[in-house]
Formats: structure tokens, sequence, C-alpha cells
């Protein structure tokens, strides 16, 4: 199967099905560094990503949010003095979608493009 990296978003209006928990537990080994939590009951792919300054946790926050706007699926982003959390889900469902995963590993991604050129 193409890496999750490659995939693109597909628009993702309702209806569809929510991931279950074995197709969860496929595609969790793609993002390893990923948890997946519940909140008020929706299960969302979240990362805690530390930085040496705000500047850079900011950075990476734009960053994130350019490839949300482009993909068409937006997270939500805790930004604070060397550190973002960034949470993935799909709203229109109420949980996993494939999108989320992708965007995990295109968010991982970046987090790996700004470190190798610090
Ligand atoms: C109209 C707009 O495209 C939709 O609201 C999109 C925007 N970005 C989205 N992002 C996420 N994470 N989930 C959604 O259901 C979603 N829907």
């Amino acid at each position: 199967m193409e890496q999750l990296t490659q995939q693109k978003c597909v628009p993702c209006s309702g209806g569809v099905p929510r991931l279950n928990s074995e197709q969860i537990a496929e595609l969790t080994p793609q993002v390893p560094n990923w948890d997946v939590v519940e909140v008020e009951g929706i299960s969302r792919l979240v990362r805690l990503y530390k930085f040496p300054n705000f500047v850079s946790a900011l950075a990476f926050t734009n960053r994130v949010g350019d490839a949300a706007e482009k993909e068409g699926h937006h997270p939500a982003l805790l930004t604070e003095w060397g550190k973002v959390t960034v949470s993935w889900w799909t709203h229109e469902i109420g949980g996993l979608h494939q999108n989320d995963f992708v965007m995990a590993a295109k968010t991982d991604e970046i987090a790996n493009q700004m470190a190798a050129t610090k």
C-alpha cells in the first residue's frame, strides 16, 4: 500500500464510517509516535512535539497549518513555548478516518524536515 505521506486526503463529508478498532490497529504502526486518545467519546491521534523556543514552535505550527489548508483537513493545535500538541480527527464523522493518519504522517514529515534544516 502507498506510504501515508504519499497519500492525499479525500474529501470527507459526513456519512462515511469511522475507522473501527481493527482498521486503527492496522494503521497505527505507520505513525508509531502518535497516541490514539479518546476525548469526549471521540478518538483522535495526538502527538506532542518539543522545540527549543516559542519561535520554532510557532514556525512548525504554521507549517502544519499550511499543509492542513492544502489538504482541506485541519488539526487541533496547542502551541506553547517549546512545544506543540497536534491532534487529528475528522469532525464530520466524530472519529478517525484514513485522512487523519495521512495528516499525522505528513505532520511527522514536516517536523523531520525542520529538524534536518536546523
Ligand atoms: C467545509 C470544510 O471542508 C469541512 O468542514 C472540512 C474542513 N476541515 C476538516 N478537518 C477535519 N479534521 N475534519 C473535518 O471534518 C473537516 N471538514
